[in-house]
């Protein structure tokens, strides 16, 4: 099967952090051109299972599989595939942002002809040139949508996506997400706000 198009499954994932247990027996399956809205109280883990699926955290027992490998054989392959957007929006003060779009392009082998266009898509267009520093949260936002774009991963990991989004900012992050999906890509979401996106839906109980 070509690889870009090999289901992501997880069989009987656990987590621990800190030394406590925060999930067990979790197993999920996401296909190309599917999205997972992953729901919970404070602390069930949404967080810890996002940082997993992006091989930032090790499963205390189970596996995460993209097709038939396990993603822990091959972390090069999986980063490359992968976009991880954390609570926070890591911004440099003196760069604008033109800057930020123009060095996730170089980063991900985009062309940087298209920062423009990406900076209008996020609603950016008449900022390109404003610094970090003077950049609202949502601005902020926007800008690491605009990043999420240019990364042409595969796997779209989000948390908490709508922290700072205005009601056009979150119309814009669905109308992203469909378009990712509809161009055969996927996305895991840890939310408490609903995203008007149709997804699967995994909620971790929590202790
Ligand atoms: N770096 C860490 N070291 C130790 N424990 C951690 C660490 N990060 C998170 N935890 C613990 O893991 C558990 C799950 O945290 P996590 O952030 O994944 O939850 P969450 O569902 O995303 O919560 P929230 O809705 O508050 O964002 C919590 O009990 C938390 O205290």
């Amino acid at each position: 099967m070509d690889a870009t198009h090999a289901p992501l499954w997880t069989d009987d994932l656990a987590c621990r952090r800190g030394g406590r247990r925060v999930f067990t027996g979790l197993g999920f399956r996401l296909e190309a051109g599917e999205g997972l809205t992953i729901l919970g109280p404070n602390g069930a883990g949404k967080s810890s299972l996002l940082r997993m699926l992006a091989g930032l955290v090790r499963p205390a027992a189970g596996a995460i599989h993209w097709g038939e490998a396990d993603i822990a054989d091959d972390p090069i392959a999986h980063r490359t595939r992968t976009a991880y957007l954390g609570h926070l929006d890591v911004i440099k003060p003196r760069a604008t942002v033109r800057d930020h779009l123009d060095l996730a392009a170089v980063l991900h082998s985009a062309d940087r002809a298209q920062v423009p266009d990406v900076a209008a898509r996020v609603g950016l267009g008449a900022l390109l040139e404003r610094p970090g520093r003077l950049l609202s949260a949502g601005q902020r936002r926007r800008v690491a949508l605009g990043r999420l774009l240019l990364s042409g991963a595969a796997l779209w990991l989000l948390d908490e996506p709508t922290n700072a989004l205005d009601t056009a900012g979150q119309a814009l992050l669905a109308d992203l997400l469909r378009d990712h999906l509809a161009g055969g890509g996927r996305f895991a979401v840890a939310t408490h706000q609903p995203i008007a996106v149709e997804t699967r839906t995994l909620t971790l109980q929590g202790s």
